[in-house]
């Protein structure tokens, strides 16, 4: 049978394809579960698919280049019609999807800030000074030493679990996650602090699971299309717009936050050098039917200002 142009009624088995971290099968079972709930009817099953980002462990993220390396090998699999949806981390997809693939479901958010998880229970402000603090990210590091110029950046990567085993044995004070993948596995009592937006803005779609389909597979979408949260949808197409215009992805000193009220929105965004010391911000409000619009005109304000000229040095280290 020609898996093409099915009909919701022929899709009576949802293969998910995801990547296998604890917390990337935590979201794929959520959605495993919610599918299940909405459809009794149908099988649901998940696909392990290992992408270049788990492979390389060793390396910053940053030197490998971040583009879709949490994502490729999984849309390949979609490409290639062995699995029927992916469920990303909404954090980790690139701006620029494969053709014929279509980010089809946005789920509601989860908490979008940043945590800090601190070895003797201090929040941010108490650190002592000269403290060491874990993080991979360039994004949490420019926004830390702008907040706090005299915090040691200790650079690290892997799982929560490999990162916690990482700030016993290195002795810091403290390691940066999202608050988000802590709250999902069921960690959020080791969260110390959940860093409000003003000092950390999280990168674009922090919080978020996305699912991906193929367009040509109306089927699946028709099946998957319960799980969609408008709200959380339409922020990200605010915060997706603002990164595609900077070119930014997970791995750039970019945040960008937008929230949805009603039929308005609020966009913050951020850019900064890797020293904390350059730091541009921007904000506007509008209309939530433009939210595109309103994620690119950020973008451009935070050019105007001179950001440009800080990425473009990042982007030719
Ligand atoms: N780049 C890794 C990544 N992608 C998504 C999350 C967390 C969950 C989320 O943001 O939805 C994480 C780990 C982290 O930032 O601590």
């Amino acid at each position: 049978m020609d898996p093409l142009f099915r009909s919701i009624y022929e899709v009576n088995e949802i293969r998910i394809g995801t990547r296998g971290s604890p917390l990337a099968l935590w979201q794929a079972n959520w959605i495993k579960s919610l599918l299940e709930e909405e459809h009794p009817d149908i099988t649901v099953s998940l696909i392990t698919i290992k992408t270049s980002g788990d492979k390389i462990q060793d390396v910053p993220l940053a030197k490998v280049g971040g583009k879709g390396l949490f994502t490729k090998e999984i849309e390949e699999g979609l490409l290639r019609n062995e699995v029927d949806i992916a469920v990303h981390s909404m954090k980790d997809v690139p701006m620029k999807l494969p053709p014929g693939l279509g980010l089809s479901v946005i789920t509601e958010r989860e908490d979008p800030r940043d945590a800090l998880i601190s070895r003797d229970g201090q929040k941010l402000d108490e650190l002592p000074q000269g403290a060491k603090v874990g993080t991979g990210s360039f994004r949490r590091t420019t926004q830390l030493l702008a907040y706090r110029p005299d915090l040691q950046i200790v650079p690290m990567r892997g799982n929560v679990g490999t990162r916690l085993d990482k700030m016993e044995k290195e002795n810091l004070d403290g390691i940066i996650l999202a608050a988000a993948g802590l709250k999902r596995m069921g960690m959020a009592d080791r969260i110390t602090e959940c860093i409000p937006p003003e000092i950390m803005l999280p990168g674009g779609g922090q919080g978020a699971v996305g699912i991906e389909t193929r367009k040509d597979d109306p089927g699946v979408m028709m099946r998957i299309l319960p799980l969609e949260h408008e709200e959380t949808h339409t922020a990200l197409e605010a915060e997706r717009s603002f990164l595609h215009r900077l070119e930014g992805g997970c791995q750039v000193p970019i945040g960008v936050y937008a929230t949805v009220d009603g039929n308005r929105m609020h966009i913050r965004g951020m850019v900064g050098s890797l020293d904390g010391k350059q730091i541009f911000r921007t904000e506007g409000s509008g209309a939530t039917q433009d939210a595109v619009q309103l994620g690119d005109q950020c973008a451009r304000e935070i050019l105007e200002q001179g950001a440009g000229k800080v990425l473009d040095e990042i982007y030719n280290r």
